[in-house]
């Protein structure tokens, strides 16, 4: 969690090892925060304190300040992490485990201390804590769910609502939550939904965690804020209002016009006075145009005889003239913060500032509380050769602070090598802070230190001081560095997505893709399908050794239903919007009466009208279909028709390749034809034809419908489990 930070609990993943499988905990929580969630708990029950130290350490690293990261349990582990600078922001601790009170004296006030809770009477001895001990509660379980084996008795939407409503605290759902579940629950007050395996066993867990947070982000916010959200903290203050004297860069990566997307993506309010043009792309800078100073001197006058400046960023300034300017309206203004990016160089080598006007610009450093000069600028300040080696340019940012009496940030994101480490210098109180992460691979680093820059300009307001600014300020560059080339802006460095995190949390979310929609629903049902496989009817199907009555009996009542969805899938027939798909349910409506039905006919014999009383699971499947043409039309019909031929040719081609058991693959098998229907490449390129319909109206829908389309379609998948394990039980019999 982030100093001064509203902690953001939406989207909770619990990691669980099992399911990660080969991919490993690290990738599958890389991938999940790379996709939208907000808190990482990591959860390893075998783990001896020097594994989990290793875990801690690759998992804060691969997180990168871009989620809330927390431990299960294991405070000793998050203490020992602590003392080695590994970021870990807290505990999850369960009834049984330590007390919440010694947590939070260990930790500190800052820290993240969540507790399970569920019953009234793990509610009341919360109550009995002093307030800011538990920072959330994690209730559950909410449906009953095989990633806990020893959970409690599932509570339910309206359980987990009750106990919301009964606590001040934030409330995050965990157990057993599906993707439908989402917008319930927020609507049911829960501060976040926690999931597990729907991330964890997901074949695209970035696919899977998006799902989460664009389902979060469509739920209907509720209708006051307050109860059951974390709260910024106490004292914030006001919007920023923050001003850029800088250069104009038309391409809108750098400049003034990077400063202001800054400042507006960290909550200023933005002000901007031109101190000189470029004429520059993403390749470089073409030409430059300095206006008079005077008039720069005139725009500053007009702003700050108007508007209290809580924070001023300085960029290009282009000659002697107009840093004469600047610094003469700095000695009057004199704003609480004073940040100067000493802009010499841009990033593709062109030069920003005279020669000459080098030495004025020293004149502005004891005006300001922090300089950010890249590795270059570094050595101009320093008035040396660059440095080579890391612990150099840290030596020269100490030259430059004590010279001048400022802070320093010596940026090293020019360094070669596999991370990139910036410094906070203040050689009068003599402190120094270093800062490290990876180095992103990307061309998208045009405007990088303006955008730093007036970033902790912003930042250093709302957060009241300078560690923390440049801390934050780095986790957002970096995820804006991460999104950069999704841009597509110019065939040169490129900028970074000033607004790649705001618009990723819900503001404005990017469609997804159709293979992506595809993926995570898929990992949605993963669970029913696991059950589906282990039922003794699809082992008895496998093995051959299902008694050939509740063959029959199944085959009646599939044959019933298949009367009925052939004409649900007429309907989407009728719903489609344009020709090819019309005609393709329509062909799948047909295929229902003369494929699958007949088979059925051949073996039971063709009872010409239809004899089967339909059993209750038969009827809730096929009232599900039909409510779900009525309720949602086309979109939500052809969701719901999915899963009977999705889940039916995923089987049959699994029973046929041997992987449910051998015997399946043998021509003697006593249901073979049967096998042979659902495992034919034939039902294969239907199949993955109704997918991608299904799919390409999935990722062209809005949210909302995307997420009604889910919900329909897991609820097909559930009854398709309803309907095998009702015959799977020995003696169950319609
Ligand atoms: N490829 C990268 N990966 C991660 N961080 C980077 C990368 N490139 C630059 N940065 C960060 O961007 C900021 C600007 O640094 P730098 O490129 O050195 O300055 P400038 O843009 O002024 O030349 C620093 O915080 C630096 O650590
Ligand atoms: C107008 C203007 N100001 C500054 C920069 C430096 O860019 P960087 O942030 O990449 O150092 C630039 N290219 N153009
Ligand atoms: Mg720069």
């Amino acid at each position: 969690m982030t100093p001064g930070h509203p902690l953001d609990l939406s989207v909770y993943l619990v990691t669980d090892a099992g399911l990660c499988g080969e991919r490993g905990v690290a990738d599958v929580v890389s991938e999940a925060v790379a996709g939208g969630v907000s808190i990482v708990q990591l959860r390893d029950k075998h783990a001896t304190s020097e594994q989990l130290l290793v875990q801690l350490a690759e998992l804060a690293r691969v997180i990168d300040g871009r989620a809330a990261f927390v431990v299960n349990d294991r405070l000793d582990a998050v203490l020992a992490a602590r003392r080695r600078g590994i970021r870990v922001d807290g505990v999850h601790l369960g009834q049984g485990d330590a007390a919440v009170l010694e947590a939070r004296a260990a930790l500190g006030p800052d820290a993240i201390v969540g507790l399970t809770a569920n019953t009234p009477a793990h509610l009341a001895a919360v109550a009995e804590l002093p307030p800011g001990t538990v920072t959330y509660l994690g209730v559950g379980v909410i449906r009953p769910t095989p990633t806990k084996l020893d959970h409690p008795p599932a509570l339910g939407i309206d359980g987990f609502a009750e106990i919301a409503a009964a606590t001040g605290l934030p409330c995050v759902a965990i157990g057993g939550v599906g993707l439908a579940d989402v917008a319930e629950l927020r609507r049911a007050d829960a501060a976040g939904v926690a999931v597990v395996s729907a991330i964890c066993a997901a074949p695209d867990p970035s696919a899977a965690a998006r799902e989460f947070a664009d389902g979060w982000a469509a739920a209907a916010p509720m209708p006051t804020g307050g109860r059951g959200r974390a709260e910024p903290v106490k004292g914030m203050p006001g919007v920023p209002r923050v001003l850029s004297i800088a250069g104009s860069d038309p391409s809108g990566g750098a400049g003034i016009q990077a400063d202001l997307k800054s400042i507006s993506a960290l909550g200023g309010y933005g002000m901007a006075a031109i101190a000189a043009l470029t004429a520059q792309n993403t390749r470089g800078v073409r030409s430059v145009h300095v206006p008079p100073a005077a008039f720069l001197a005139e725009q500053l006058d007009a702003i700050s005889d108007d508007i209290d400046i809580d924070a001023v960023k300085i960029g290009m300034l282009a000659n002697a003239d107009v840093i004469d300017a600047v610094a003469s309206w700095l000695r009057r203004v004199r704003p609480p913060v004073v940040v100067l990016d000493p802009v010499m160089v841009a990033t593709s080598g062109d030069r920003l500032l005279d020669l000459d006007a080098e030495r004025a610009l020293r004149s502005l450093l004891p005006l300001a509380d922090l300089v950010t000069p890249n590795i270059a600028e570094l050595a101009v300040l320093a008035e040396t050769e660059p440095a080579t080696a890391w612990t150099g340019i840290v030596a020269q940012a100490e030259v430059v602070s004590a010279g001048y009496g400022v802070r320093v940030l010596a940026k090293g994101g020019h360094l070669d090598g596999a991370t990139v480490p910036d410094a906070l210098v203040d050689a009068v109180n003599a402190t120094i802070v270093e800062f490290s992460g990876d180095r992103i691979e990307t061309t998208a680093t045009h405007g990088t230190g303006c955008s730093l820059s007036s970033a902790i300009a912003t930042l250093r307001i709302s957060l009241g001081g300078w560690e923390p600014a440049v801390d934050e300020a780095r986790r957002w560059l970096r995820e804006s560095l991460r999104h950069g080339e999704e841009l597509h802006v110019g065939g040169g460095h490129g900028p970074v997505h000033h607004f790649a995190g705001l618009w990723s949390r819900g503001g404005i979310a990017t469609a997804p893709t159709a293979s992506e929609v595809e993926a995570a629903w898929w990992g949605e049902i993963a669970e029913l399908r696991a059950r589906i496989d282990s039922l003794p009817f699809v082992r008895g199907l496998a093995d051959g050794t299902l008694p050939p009555d509740v063959f029959e009996e199944y085959l009646a009542q599939d044959a019933h239903y298949l009367r009925s969805y052939s004409r649900v899938l007429a309907e989407a027939s009728r719903l489609a919007p344009e020709a090819p798909e019309q005609a393709f349910w329509a062909a799948c409506a047909q295929h229902c009466l003369d494929g699958e039905l007949e088979h059925h006919h051949d073996r039971l014999g063709d009872p010409g009208v239809d004899p089967v009383r339909p059993n209750a699971v038969n009827t809730a499947y096929l009232d599900h279909l039909v409510a779900s043409a009525a309720r949602g039309g086309y979109a939500e019909l052809i969701a719901a028709v999915l899963p009977c031929f999705w889940i039916y040719d995923d089987l049959g081609r699994r029973l046929i390749a041997g992987d449910l058991g051998p015997a399946a693959r043998s021509p003697e098998h006593p249901y073979a034809d049967w096998l042979a229907m659902y495992g034919d490449p034939a039902f294969e390129i239907t199949t993955r034809q109704a997918i991608d319909t299904v799919m390409a109206v999935a990722s062209r829908s809005t949210p909302e419908v995307r997420g009604r389309m889910l919900r329909a379609f897991r609820r097909s998948a559930e009854c398709e489990l309803a309907f095998f394990a009702f015959h799977a039980a020995p003696g169950c019999r319609t």
